[in-house]
């Protein structure tokens, strides 16, 4: 099956093109393809390439689609490139006998990668599992220096309002909210943060953004951008209280971090779709709330994900994948992994030529006093970059 090209570039496409490339047969399930996903899937058709997913999906047509890439016309699946975990916590509960094919399981989104560190405690994973969520490259680029790129880009596009000046609430400051957070600061936003983390809120501070509770401020914010992983971070008591014009978006994974479900079931306040993918949601007393991509990533929706960070992030997951089906039995456990050093390390030495970036080698005199091989790992695993 190799060889064949796929007409566009997403992260999708890449890391299918590269599978098909090494002899995978592969199936596709997606939740709800969003508008920029429309030609890829096309493109994933006309390859021939089995996909499950469209637009507006049912929650019962999404397990549909699922059902169909995990189990259905003799398909065994050997790994799982799993995005939530929901492929994989399908497989536990539907289909377990079937799992004895699976080799491995790559996770690459937090909210996955939790459940898979449940699943293990309870010793109940089907298959060693690799966390490339917190991988160093693929975590860095598709989440602090993407998003610091693509939520000015998505801001704009959606709303074509000036960013400078405004009073921007971001919730978490995570690798996400870190990202979001900078970058609007340096196109003249006035940024507050809300965190759990003394940590993270700290370091909030240290970049100088204030660390606020949202009832303090939520009053007078423009734009308000969840970036937590967690739900309801924004209540329908927090929206009843934001001033009218105020923009309401997410970027982390699931669209419950904006409580829309309880809005929109919600006498009296209607919602009226003014462009794609904006909508206007209405109080009785006529105050409007801009709510974007109903509540999904909204730079996925309104913008592309950069080719660099597209083929970072495909790197990392096939070697993890390639690493988790040729490993000899014994190798890895029903457990969860991190990418071993070596390969993240290796993502970032193939990229490094795109900027003509040239590598300081270690002396053998600087091997030695440091203690480390010469080819790498040049850092502990427990290294915080
Ligand atoms: N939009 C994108 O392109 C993109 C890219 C990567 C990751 N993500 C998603 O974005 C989300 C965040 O990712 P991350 O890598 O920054 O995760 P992270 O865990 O590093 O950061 C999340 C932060 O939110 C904080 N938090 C949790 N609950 C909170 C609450 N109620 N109020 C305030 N802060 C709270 C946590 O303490 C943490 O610091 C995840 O859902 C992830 O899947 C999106």
């Amino acid at each position: 099956m190799g060889g064949r090209r796929l007409k566009l570039r997403n992260k999708t496409a890449v890391l299918i093109e590269t599978l098909i490339s090494l002899g995978a047969q592969v199936r596709w399930a997606a939740c709800n393809i969003y508008s920029t996903q429309n030609q890829i899937a096309a493109a994933l058709a006309e390859a021939g390439i089995s996909i499950f997913a469209w637009r507006n999906q049912t929650e019962e047509d999404f397990w549909w689609c699922i059902d169909r890439t995990l189990h259905s016309d003799n398909w065994q699946p050997n790994i799982i490139l799993d995005d939530g975990g929901d492929a994989t916590h399908r497989m536990l509960s539907e289909f377990p006998t079937a799992s004895k094919y699976l080799k491995g399981v790559i996770e690459q989104c937090v909210t996955g990668v939790h459940r898979l560190y449940q699943l293990s405690k309870l010793e109940k994973l089907l298959a060693p599992a690799m966390n490339v969520y917190d991988s160093v490259m693929k975590s860095k680029f598709d989440s602090y220096y993407c998003c610091r790129e693509s939520i000015v880009d998505a801001l704009k596009r959606a709303t074509d309002s000036m960013l400078g000046g405004k009073q921007v609430l971001v919730c978490g400051y995570g690798d996400v909210g870190k990202g979001v957070s900078n970058a609007l600061k340096a196109v003249g936003c006035i940024v507050s943060v809300t965190e759990i983390d003394p940590i993270c809120a700290m370091q909030a501070c240290m970049n100088g953004h204030k660390v606020v509770r949202i009832n303090d401020v939520i009053q007078s914010v423009d734009i308000i951008i969840t970036c937590t992983g967690n739900k309801n971070v924004v209540t329908k008591a927090h929206m009843d209280k934001a001033k009218s014009g105020c923009v309401v978006c997410n970027m982390g994974h699931s669209n419950n971090e904006i409580d829309l479900k309880t809005l929109k079931s919600s006498k009296g306040i209607k919602f009226e779709m003014v462009r794609n993918n904006v909508e206007h949601a209405i109080w009785p007393d006529g105050k409007r709330l801009i709510v974007l991509a109903d509540g999904q990533l909204v730079n996925m929706t309104f913008t592309n994900i950069p080719s660099l960070v597209i083929s970072i992030s495909a790197c990392t997951q096939i070697l993890a994948a390639v690493e988790l089906y040729v490993a000899p039995s014994g190798r890895y456990k029903k457990d969860v992994y991190l990418l071993p050093k070596k390969m993240d390390e290796y993502t970032a030495a193939l990229h490094l030529p795109i900027f003509q970036a040239k590598l300081t080698e270690l002396s053998e005199e600087q091997t030695k006093y440091l203690g480390l091989n010469k080819q790498g790992p040049f850092k502990p695993n427990y290294y915080r970059y």
